[in-house]
């Protein structure tokens, strides 16, 4: 099933704040539930959050149309409304981009702007098996191995975007082609996205995985557990320098000092080229809770204080490759985003 669609009318979505032990479509009809289902996670995941940017302002154009009645399009309105939408998460560029590509087809009615949104949901799904392909293909090339062990942090598979995923999406494109020997998800405090998201779509998909904790990633990778880490982005600045869930850095760090390739996939919808670096990217704190406690039990004590970025900031130079669905690109070497066909990866 998908993560998100556009459903007779309304955006449904599975809400992801139960999983993984129930799975519940939540049927959205009105903007203020789509933006709380943002800001709590129900969906999530950069390029579902396009997607659900798309989708939300036709939703919008669809309401205020109807409250419109045989007026014209109140299309200040419809704008208004959908700067609402557009601040709810501040790290991932693709919320914005997904609001303003949509609102490229306002000035054409409410029903080009959903002709819009819903090119932008089937460029998703197009773009996820591109890039499980691309990725695929790069890390039989870049371990020289037929069967290969990764390691990935997070959830980036069909639950951060509509089919398939992105990092996550590479690893069950080896397991259909036989290469995946085994992937290493780590839990990803504190909302757990790994443990309770990733690890769900990997039995799902009867990958063989095994869960690591946190901290243990970088200590394996200096054990040569995995031959190569995978993450997702959330916004990749013009000099390739990539913000994605906090965990992100350090991991490259180890993957650098172990020696193992080091690959974020992502779509082109989530290359920023108007942020230069990662020192311009807002990093969302999401506050004391979700870091003294889960699943509301409470594990710190009451009154303390806590900094709680969702994100972290991967320098280009620790990168090696980006992957999205139409091009390699090798920041590491010190050049800006630039096209690197996946042929010239052999020489
Ligand atoms: C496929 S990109 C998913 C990306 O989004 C996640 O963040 P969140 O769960 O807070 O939306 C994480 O950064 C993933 O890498």
């Amino acid at each position: 099933m998908r993560t998100i669609d556009w459903i007779d009318g309304a955006i449904e979505l599975i809400d992801q704040t139960l999983l993984p032990h129930q799975v519940e479509v939540h049927r959205v009809t009105e903007l203020p539930e789509l933006i709380d289902d943002i800001k709590r996670l129900a969906v999530r995941g950069a390029p579902a959050l396009g997607v659900a940017g798309a989708l939300g302002v036709a939703l919008i154009a669809a309401s205020v149309q109807r409250s419109g009645g045989d007026e014209e399009l109140d299309t200040v309105e419809v704008r208004r409304q959908a700067a609402l939408l557009r601040e709810a998460r501040p790290t991932a560029v693709n919320l914005s981009w997904g609001v303003d590509r949509a609102l490229t087809a306002l000035d054409a009615g409410a029903d080009a702007v959903l002709e819009e949104a819903l090119r932008i949901r089937d460029e998703d799904i197009a773009a996820c098996i591109s890039m499980g392909l691309y990725g695929a293909d790069l890390t039989r090339e870049l371990t020289g191995k037929d069967r290969v062990r990764v390691m990935t942090i997070c959830n980036t598979g069909s639950l951060a975007t509509v089919e398939r995923g992105t990092a996550l999406g590479v690893i069950q494109t080896l397991l259909e082609q036989g290469s995946l020997e085994e992937a290493f998800p780590l839990e990803t405090r504190p909302l757990l996205q790994g443990a309770r998201l990733t690890a769900w779509e990997l039995q799902r998909m009867d990958a063989p995985f095994r869960l690591l904790v946190d901290s243990a990633g970088p200590f394996l990778l200096s054990r040569g557990i995995a031959d190569a880490v995978f993450i997702g982005a959330d916004r990749i600045a013009a000099n390739g320098d990539t913000a994605n869930k906090v965990g992100s850095f350090s991991l490259a760090l180890a993957a650098k000092h172990a020696g193992v390739p080091f690959i974020v996939v992502a779509p082109e919808s989530t290359v920023d080229m108007s942020t230069a670096s990662g020192a311009d990217i807002e990093i969302e704190d999401r506050g004391v809770d979700e870091v003294a406690g889960f699943g509301g039990v409470r594990t710190a004590p009451e009154g303390i204080a806590a900094v709680n970025p969702a994100f972290d900031v991967t320098p280009n130079e620790l990168i090696t490759a980006i992957v999205t669905e139409r091009r390699v690109i090798l920041p590491g070497r010190g050049e800006t985003l630039r096209d690197t066909p996946l042929g010239e990866l052999r020489a």
